[in-house]
């Protein structure tokens, strides 16, 4: 009887090789809700970004040579909201400038508006006069272009698992497309001549598939898309199944594998090429995996026992972490160290301690060599003494 260790080692290997070399597809970044994937090659950054030197607060666009001796009254000169591109600022006078907007020509730092008397925007117009605090250091409060990411640089690393704050970052810097791996596709097979469909009426002695549905979210959860098939214990049905699905990554079956007269799986796979046995555990202790030989193909398969909770248990003992390693690739997991600044470039003046504030540069948001593993081989108990599963239904009731 072989390990659960030994096994998961198995069906590690079988698994990698099967979802090794996935051909990609091109993914539009214009859509919306897009799914989870990995990168099939590395991303450069198509802008600098910021894009422009902008301002980080609400406040006053200002000369800090202007402030340089200290607190002064300068000349309200045209506000400057985001979204519009502004004239120079002349010396002597300050832009009200709100967060987000371009920093003018001519201004090279920000004065919040908290921090300014009056404290809050005047109206419009000519003749107004700010009184600002100084000095104030060149740079405060803006951020500057390409200091997140400048252009042309390895924004995320092929292998990059994408998600929500992946696509945000892919769109902000400038990229329109990116080549994703193809998910694995997997054929699962519910096996056993009592199992009938959800939503319909059960016949005497058959029992919903519990097992198509748990299995399938579990796949379908770990990055696969799935093709669920229910096939009932006719080895010619069982591989007719597995002809019309030609060209799947892996196939996965449920029951048919233990010592039963009518088990399917076994019958069929094993004089091609799949090897069928125990592991040291239960639930899930009856086990198949192997390359299937069918006709001039072979397939990887992996098989696990029908009851409902061995199937499950087994998924997560043997299933889901080589799953998990070819359809997430690297994740920026909570190990990584972190790629965003942990505070912000410029922080606000009621915080700081000196008079200057940090002109620290932000960090890009990621680069090349630093993405990690983060999906790591499912550990499992070795102990084989658990209570057994039972389901619903006995397997043979019907047969004559
Ligand atoms: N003489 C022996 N009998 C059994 C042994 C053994 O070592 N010697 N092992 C037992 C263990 S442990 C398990 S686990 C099961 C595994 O059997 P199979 O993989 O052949 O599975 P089936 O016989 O097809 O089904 C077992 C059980 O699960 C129900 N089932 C199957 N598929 C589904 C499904 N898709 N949804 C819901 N329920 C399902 C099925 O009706 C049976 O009740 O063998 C023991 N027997
Ligand atoms: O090994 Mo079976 O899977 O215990 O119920």
């Amino acid at each position: 009887m072989r390990t659960i260790e030994e096994h998961s080692r198995q069906i590690g290997a079988l698994v990698d090789s099967a979802l090794a070399g996935r051909s990609s597809h091109r993914v539009e970044l214009a859509e919306t809700g897009l799914a989870r994937g990995v990168l099939a090659a590395d991303v450069v950054s198509g802008i600098d970004l910021p894009p422009f030197d902008n301002s980080q607060m609400d406040g006053y666009a200002v000369a800090s040579a202007d402030l340089a001796e200290g607190a002064a009254a300068l000349r309200v000169a045209a506000r400057i909201p985001a979204g519009h591109a502004p004239g120079s600022l002349a010396r002597g006078t300050a832009a009200p400038i709100m967060t987000g907007a371009p920093i003018p020509d001519g201004a090279d730092a920000v004065v919040q508006i908290e921090r300014a008397d009056p404290a809050s925007f005047l109206p419009e117009g000519p003749g107004h006069v700010v009184t600002l605090p100084g000095p104030i250091a060149p740079g405060t409060f803006v951020r500057r272009s390409g200091s997140d990411l400048p252009r042309g640089r390895v924004l995320f690393p092929q292998g990059t698992s994408l998600g929500a704050p992946q696509w945000g970052s892919l769109v902000a810097a400038g990229v329109d497309s990116v080549l994703v791996v193809d998910r694995p596709r997997i054929l699962l097979v519910s096996t056993g001549e009592e199992l009938a469909a959800a939503g319909r009426p059960l016949e005497p002695a058959t029992i919903y598939d519990a097992n198509g549905a748990s299995m399938s979210a579990a796949l379908t959860e770990a990055g696969a898309e799935v093709v669920l098939e229910r096939v009932g214990d006719d080895p010619e049905a069982l591989l007719a199944v597995v002809r019309r699905h030609a060209g799947v990554d892996l196939i996965v079956t449920t029951g048919g594998v233990s010592e039963g007269a009518y088990e399917v799986v076994r019958e069929t796979f094993g004089p091609r090429g799949v090897t069928f046995g125990a592991v040291a555990m239960q639930p899930g202790g009856p086990q198949g995996w192997g390359s299937l030989a069918v006709d001039d193909a072979s397939v990887p398969v992996v098989c696990f026992p029908g009851n409902p909770v061995s199937a499950l248990i087994s998924f997560e003992a043997f299933l889901r972490a080589p799953l998990l390693r070819a359809g997430v690739g690297r994740c920026l997991g909570a190990s990584r160290r972190r790629s965003w600044p942990r505070e912000p470039t410029h922080r606000p003046a009621s915080t700081r301690s000196g008079a200057g504030a940090s002109t620290r540069p932000a960090a890009p948001a990621s680069s090349a060599g630093r993405a990690r593993t983060c999906c790591t081989r499912t550990r499992w108990p070795r102990t084989s003494s658990t209570s057994r599963s039972e389901s619903a239904g006995s397997k043979r009731a019907t047969r004559s």
